[in-house]
């Protein structure tokens, strides 16, 4: 039997109705770039230097900060001696240290895109190499314990004094200590913090600064600097999240990083074009959630459906054999609509990516046209896609029965890790919220006449009257368009919404207030006719082979319909859809699942995601999930010994007394 596949398994992938190759070349941009991928993940997955802990679920807290840090250095010493490229280094990365993320690693993910967003040529030149080399090691340093959200209500200071040309950095209260950034605790010794910047005797808001918070000799707390870790958290505990508070903390003028405000020698202020521009590293880091919600979800995916397959329970028809759970239809319209929504957000990832490209290329030359579009679509994306893969990580352990609640599955700690996407970078609601900030100014635009364009271009012309008649509702441009017809139709209802309050004499920021539900369900009606719209011209104009083409259009249509059924109400407000509409579109529901049933482990296939990054018995490539579980158990700290120590210390003698009392 060793090395074998499970045989349901194996027949599944015999009979999948194309090529998983040739979709996994589609998902990563080509064949070349897959086999580099495997060739630099098999790099860290048989290097010995990161093989022999024990699994991260049995260590304690010390264990695994200790042991994922001393990872972390190994892959800079590997990334030197092994030419990786820097195309190449989040692929290495990602496979070293995907038992999780240690602090360490929030100087690549978040304090080195900081300099580059953030920094001039001269600061670049200064802090990137260092940083990059990891001679100093950096955190990001924005929230508080007071304030996360409401970044201008930060209270950390930094008062500009030209006598000596510097800023003093300052924490006033309790409430002003910096809480939450990731690696500030034990790790770093440099932060980029966010401060008030006060100059000439007037705030102009929060700004980045350098600190330097710890000794390069020993790494003790610099002068003025208190730091410390804030405890263990539900998820990401090789982490240090740490704390720190400032006393008057002197640093030089050019430590404020000024590639868009600048403070002159003589404290003068001068101006970026414009106040949000100090805000654009979390822009930046919004856009790669995407991808991650994406991976996440398909993960967990690759997970629940490969285990359906192995998993046989119940009597489907009397006297035979038990079915594999994944026959069962409600099995399918647990794990489908997870499976759709994985392939929409990797699209819809990789369209952000190029939007940040380009509105940050034109940006760079002084066109500042893209910048509230680029803020609503990576905040609005942000947020739906990583609300949906919370809840679809969950879907997925509780379609795994008793065995998904087990750190077996690999899944509670997925979900754990993955529900923290909704909340750092920008609460999931607050982040909404902006999309619709951004919705309802175009919405009055196109009202006043404005042609609106990009993402929001259909808000102007989709018809707000609704369309009678015989729809098919399989076909992706029906569905697109009735998407579309949702969300402009509910944009409209809160924006209008918005102006009754108003009329009736509230203010508008009250207005706001009390249509915010509304307009928290337009904005997200909004983002879920986007990633339609993107997934449907993916499918239909990339170059692939026609089966391909053929799983990817089902693929779709289930998502796009699974929206429809689940949201009908939307749609039937208007008349825009009738009952008919959507007794058809729940049909063609069933019909979908059925179709995508025979290429369900090939979908999951396709995302090429290795064992060793998944860390889950029941999602294992070859099935072989009974021997692993009970393999896996063995190695929980409480069967080192037959008769644990507690037996000797408590419940012998406690036996012992009361059976003396018999
Ligand atoms: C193939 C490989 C497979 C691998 C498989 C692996 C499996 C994967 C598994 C799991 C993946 C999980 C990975 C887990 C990793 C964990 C990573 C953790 C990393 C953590 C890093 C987190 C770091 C942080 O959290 S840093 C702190 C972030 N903080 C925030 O985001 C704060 C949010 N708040 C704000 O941004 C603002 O305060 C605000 C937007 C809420 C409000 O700002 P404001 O008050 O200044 O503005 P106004 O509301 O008044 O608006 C004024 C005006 O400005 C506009 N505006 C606001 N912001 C911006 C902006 N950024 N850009 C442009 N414009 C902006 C606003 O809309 C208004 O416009 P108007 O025109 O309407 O006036
Ligand atoms: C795992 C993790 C890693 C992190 N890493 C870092 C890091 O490296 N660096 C860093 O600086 N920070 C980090 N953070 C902090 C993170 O960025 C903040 O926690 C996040 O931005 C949310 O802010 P908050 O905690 O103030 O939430 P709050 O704003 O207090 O949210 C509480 C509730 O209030 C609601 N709310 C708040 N304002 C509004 C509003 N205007 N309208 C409607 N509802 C509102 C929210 O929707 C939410 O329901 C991290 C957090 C986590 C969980």
């Amino acid at each position: 039997m060793a090395g074998q596949v499970n045989p349901d398994l194996a027949k599944e992938r015999e009979n999948a109705s194309f090529n998983t190759q040739k979709l996994t070349n589609l998902l990563y941009g080509g064949a070349e770039k897959v086999r580099r991928r495997r060739y630099i993940e098999s790099l860290a997955f048989s290097d010995p230097a990161y093989s022999g802990d024990e699994d991260p679920v049995f260590m304690s807290r010390e264990e695994l900060y200790s042991s994922q840090l001393k990872r972390a250095l190994t892959t800079v010493q590997r990334v030197k001696e092994l030419n990786i490229t820097e195309e190449d280094l989040s692929t290495y990365r990602n496979a070293a240290l995907s038992g999780g993320m240690p602090g360490l690693a929030l100087t690549w993910i978040a304090f080195i895109p900081t300099i580059l967003q953030q920094g001039t040529e001269e600061q670049k030149q200064k802090w990137l190499k260092p940083a990059q080399d990891l001679s100093i090691v950096g955190a990001y340093a924005q929230t508080e314990m007071g304030h996360g959200t409401f970044v201008r209500g930060l209270e950390t200071t930094a008062t500009y004094d030209p006598s000596t040309q510097e800023f003093v950095i300052h924490s006033p209260t309790l409430t002003s200590t910096k809480w939450w950034p990731g690696g500030l605790g034990k790790t770093s010794n440099y932060a980029t913090v966010m401060a008030q910047l006060y100059t000439q005797g007037k705030c102009y808001g929060p700004h980045n600064f350098m600190v330097q918070i710890r000794s390069l000799e020993d790494h003790t707390p610099c002068p003025g600097v208190t730091l410390g870790d804030i405890g263990p958290k539900m998820e990401g505990n090789a982490n240090d999240n740490g704390f720190a508070r400032f006393d008057h903390v002197r640093i030089p003028r050019e430590n404020m990083l000024m590639k868009f405000a600048r403070v002159e020698p003589d404290g003068t202020y001068v101006q970026p074009a414009s106040s949000k521009l100090a805000y654009s590293n979390m822009v930046y880091l919004r856009g790669t959630f995407v991808m991650s919600a994406a991976q996440a979800l398909a993960s967990a995916s690759t997970i629940a459906v490969r285990y359906s397959c192995v998993r046989r329970q119940s009597e489907m028809k009397p006297g035979e054999p038990e079915p594999q759970i994944l026959d069962y239809q409600t099995q399918q319209y647990k794990l489908f609509p997870q499976l759709a929504a994985a392939y929409a957000f990797w699209f819809a990832a990789r369209f952000m990516t190029q939007q940040h490209a380009s509105i940050t290329g034109s940006m760079e030359k002084g066109d500042m046209s893209g910048l509230a579009e680029l803020h609503a679509l990576s905040a609005g994306l942000k947020s739906y896609t990583t609300a949906v893969m919370s809840a679809g990580i969950d879907v997925c352990r509780m379609s795994c029965g008793g065995h998904g609640y087990s750190h077996a599955s690999g899944l509670p700690a997925l979900f754990s890790t993955g529900t923290s996407l909704c909340t750092a970078e920008g609460e999931n609601t607050v982040m909404m919220l902006q999309t619709a900030r951004y919705l309802v100014k175009c919405f009055v635009q196109s009202q006043s006449g404005k042609t609106l364009s990009g993402t929001v271009a259909y808000l102007s012309a989709v018809q707000p009257s609704p369309v009678s008649g015989e729809r098919n509702m399989s076909d992706l441009g029906t569905q697109v368009t009735a998407f579309q017809h949702r969300a402009a139709r509910m944009v409209r209802h809160a924006a209008l919404q918005m102006q009754t309050e108003m009329q009736k004499g509230k203010s508008r920021e009250d207005a706001w207030n009390s249509c915010s539900v509304l307009l928290i369900k337009a904005a997200q009606a909004h983002v879920h006719s986007f990633v339609v719209r993107n997934f449907a011209e993916t499918v239909q104009t990339v170059e692939v082979e026609e089966s391909v083409r053929a799983v990817l259009t089902s693929l779709c249509q289930l998502y796009s319909l699974h929206g429809i059924t689940e949201h009908a109400g939307d749609f039937l407000m208007d008349g825009y859809l009738t009952g008919r509409d959507i007794d058809a579109a729940s049909s063609l529901l069933s019909a979908v699942l059925a179709q995508l049933r025979p290429d369900a482990v090939a979908l999951v296939d396709a995302f090429d995601l290795h064992d060793k990054m998944l860390h889950s018995v029941l999602g294992r490539y070859d099935g072989r999930v009974y021997e692993h579980l009970y393999q896996w158990a063995q190695k929980s700290p409480l069967n080192k010994t037959e008769v644990h120590e507690s037996y000797y210390k408590y419940l012998q003698p406690f036996l012992k007394s009361n059976r003396a009392k018999l």
